[in-house]
């Protein structure tokens, strides 16, 4: 599904955020990505969803190189991919309804359509019945699934998430985990990037560990990966 080859990123300026990094995630596995902070875990996702190039390396989709994917295509390419970011982005002047429905909308569902998956994917994340609240009215934890459910709305077969239980407390965690796990269960590519060793611990999936920018373990495929 994603496959690095030698990839390394450095940013305008000098920094090297990736050196040489070479995994696959297979079709359908779920994995985490850990390493301390600047290991380059947001820049390795960032290359995946092309918000940034790699410098140097193979990145690939499904066999697609998409580094050097024209910016036009960008947009088709993305529709694949659920992406949660560490800080929401959420629409702050939106309701929780539009927010969610963003995606469907960009894609030409009907309305009929985008309010039942809509309400298919607030009901996953627990926070049915606040279609109509404006995120400000959310707590940090709730603004968090509400951009798992914009995430997962239009069912993408990748999905890529950056801290995602960053503000969620350790139950909270745990549901929105095994929500993954749903998703994973029923054909979803998931890579969660994240600190939470002690989430990693209880969940036994591959984990991708960046260091420096270099991948230092979890690059071989284990024939248990996935098994829990
Ligand atoms: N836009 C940028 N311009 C220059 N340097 C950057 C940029 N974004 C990230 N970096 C640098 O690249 C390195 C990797 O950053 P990255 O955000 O990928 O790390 P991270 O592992 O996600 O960290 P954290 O866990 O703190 O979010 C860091 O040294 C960071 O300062």
């Amino acid at each position: 599904m994603i496959q690095f080859e030698q990839v390394s990123k450095v940013y305008p300026g000098g920094q090297k955020a990736l050196l040489d990094v070479n995994f696959h995630l297979r079709q359908g596995e779920m994995a985490f990505l850990t390493g301390h902070s600047g290991a380059g875990k947001s820049t390795l996702l960032k290359l995946i969803t092309v918000i940034e190039r790699a410098t140097a390396g193979r990145v690939a989709i499904n066999g697609h190189d998409i580094a050097h994917v024209k910016a036009k295509h960008v947009p088709y390419l993305r529709r694949n991919i659920g992406m949660i970011f560490q800080n929401h982005h959420l629409l702050m002047d939106k309701s929780v309804f539009d927010n969610v429905a963003l995606p469907l909308v960009i894609e030409g569902f009907t309305h009929g359509e985008i309010k039942k998956r809509v309400a298919g994917a607030l009901d996953m994340v627990g926070l049915y019945g606040k279609e109509r609240h404006l995120p400000v009215m959310l707590s940090g934890g709730e603004q968090q699934r509400v951009g798992i459910a914009r995430a997962i709305v239009n069912k993408p077969p990748l999905l890529l998430a950056d801290e995602p239980t960053g503000n969620l407390d350790p139950k909270l965690s745990m549901d929105i985990l095994r929500l993954f796990e749903v998703l994973n269960d029923s054909g979803t590519s998931v890579l969660i990037a994240t600190h939470d060793l002690g989430l990693i611990a209880r969940m036994k999936y591959r984990t991708l560990t960046l260091k420096q920018g270099q991948m230092v373990g979890g690059q071989l495929e284990s024939t248990s990966a996935g098994a829990r």
